[in-house]
């Protein structure tokens, strides 16, 4: 399971020692710039204190792990939402801030592999055990395994945690559960799970830390998309690392001088993006005013791809008129606050279009950088658009709902939540708004259907459906444009004129693109 302890906010610190100042808990040991706890004394070395002897404060880091692990068991939690506050809440600095955030995502992450190697120390079946129990042990799991904190720190802050906030009772249970744990490496214990296991895809599920069916579905995935299934492992590996931040300025509107200034590096795939160094991007000016956004590599790719098909010259409209634009599925807005950029610099307009109406007036916050006269936001139901306003829009964008199997590596509990059934039930409303965007866009524009998934049966199956219902439809070669909007030679992501975009050979989400241009 290596690099399930990637963090991605531990990057950059630049302060020495324990940031804990006075009335803090007091803990032997200390966090380095990396976040990472520090001791003096050997790994395994333990207090012979009794648990009740120990210190009985939570550590706020590790607390505030422990707040989002339950959180997200609870009350279905998306990590990457409920961290932020807690950090805010439990007023982290940044060392901190990255020890929590590297020990609650790397908690979630390994959860399967956690509790396989706890089901071994535990004598009850793990779903006996109190569900806070449980968290602590995970937590308390990834600390020892994959953290490199000292052992008995990892012992006595979690034991400490637990007499904190669930009580004095279960300290003993965690403190003898952790021991067993702790006897053993990771890598030791993976061996010892996978021993005398012949079956590839259970040894792949626990290795790296994602349930069989993923296995399976990304194998599939992979050579659905004409690559090798050997590829499986690097695909899980990439996983569980903690992407690097990207950066987009909006082009015509922004820049990245301020960010490179304060130590971005120039994107290798983009024109236009930098990888940030870290840190909190709210310092940087151009980020709070909208200009410069984050945004992942692979989503900027196809945004820009749909923009840059050559529609040729138009016959229909006066002249000067300018291309109108359709998101049918815009919310939260990255790929709109794109687009509206983009729409501005080529003369067209830009119609936004969400549902719901929270994720509507973020994508009006996305587009605040764009001037007013480019862009509106419809608040709707996309699969109406198409009757509404048939044969309207140049190009349509339809980024549609899906299973999130190509971001996995952005949130570290989706794996363990997803099911086989997300991908049947979604299926009918891909459809749906893919016909949509399809009566929407005029004879001779075109529709960039785009997932964060690279499973067939929301790309391929639902582009070859269509294509197979209608006869006004050519599917363009998505990776040829791809390539044409990439930096020269890096890319190379098509295959049988749909594409597919990687972490393990982009260092992007798993986006798929299909470009379906309506015959003229
Ligand atoms: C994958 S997200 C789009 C991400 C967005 N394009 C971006 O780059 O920020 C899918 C969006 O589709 C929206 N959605 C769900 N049902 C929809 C429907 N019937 N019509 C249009 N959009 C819908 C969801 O609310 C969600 O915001």
């Amino acid at each position: 399971m290596s690099g399930s302890g990637g963090n991605t906010g531990a990057r950059g610190g630049d302060r020495g020692g324990s940031s804990r100042g006075k009335g803090g808990p007091r803990d032997s040991s200390t966090r380095n710039a990396q976040g990472r706890e520090r001791n003096r004394s050997s790994q395994k070395s333990f207090t012979e204190n009794a648990p009740a002897q120990r210190t009985r404060r939570a550590d706020p880091a590790r607390l505030v792990a422990f707040e989002v692990l339950r959180a997200v068991a609870s009350e279905d939690a998306y990590a990457n939402l409920v961290l932020p506050s807690r950090i805010r809440h439990h007023g982290l600095d940044k060392r901190d801030a990255g020890f929590a955030t590297e020990l609650s995502y790397g908690a979630l992450r390994g959860q399967g592999t956690y509790d396989s190697i706890l089901a071994r120390c535990v004598d009850r079946p793990l779903d006996q055990l109190d569900p806070a129990i449980l968290d602590a042990l995970r937590i308390g799991v990834h600390q020892l395994l994959a953290m490199r904190v000292p052992a008995h720190a990892a012992l006595d802050q979690t034991v400490g945690l637990a007499r904190a906030v669930i009580g004095a009772g279960p300290s003993a249970l965690i403190n003898a559960v952790l021991r067993k744990v702790s006897a053993h490496t990771l890598e030791e214990w993976l061996d010892l799970l996978v021993a005398g296991e012949s079956d590839e895809t259970k040894i792949a599920s626990i290795r790296y830390a994602h349930p069989e069916w993923i296995v399976r579905a990304m194998r599939q995935s992979l050579v659905a998309h004409g690559r090798s299934a050997a590829e499986i492992n690097d695909l899980l590996e990439a996983d569980n690392a903690a992407p690097v931040v990207n950066l987009v300025a909006l082009p015509g509107l922004g820049s990245l001088d301020e960010a490179l200034e304060n130590g971005a590096t120039p994107g290798e795939l983009v024109e236009g993006s930098a990888l940030s160094s870290g840190g909190d991007l709210g310092r940087l000016a151009t980020v709070r005013e909208g200009s410069t956004r984050v945004q992942d590599v692979g989503s900027q790719l196809v945004a820009r791809a749909m923009a840059a098909v050559d529609l040729g010259p138009r016959t229909d409209t006066p002249d000067g008129a300018g291309e109108r634009w359709l998101d049918l599925c815009a919310g939260p807005g990255g790929k709109a606050a794109l687009l509206g950029a983009l729409a501005r610099q080529q003369g067209a307009t830009l119609l936004a279009n969400e549902p719901a109406p929270h994720r509507a007036k973020l994508v009006s916050q996305a587009l605040s950088a764009v001037p007013k006269d480019v862009w509106r936001v419809r608040t709707g139901d996309g699969r109406e658009v198409g009757t509404e306003q048939p044969e309207s829009f140049d190009r349509v964008l339809v980024d549609v709902p899906c299973s999130g199997l190509g971001a996995l590596r952005r949130r570290p509990e989706s794996r363990w939540r997803r099911t086989p059934k997300d991908l049947a039930d979604l299926g009918p409303l891909q459809r749906a708004l893919l016909t949509s965007a399809l009566d929407a866009v005029r004879p001779g524009g075109v529709v960039a259907y785009v997932t964060c998934s690279p499973h067939p049966a929301e790309t391929t199956a639902v582009v070859t459906d269509a294509l197979r219902k209608r006869d006004d439809l050519e599917l363009l070669d998505a990776g040829a444009v791809l390539d044409g909007v990439s930096l020269p030679g890096k890319l190379g992501a098509g295959h049988d004129s749909t594409a597919q975009l990687w972490p393990h050979i982009h260092s992007t989400d798993a986006m798929f693109l299909a470009l379906i241009r309506k015959k003229a």
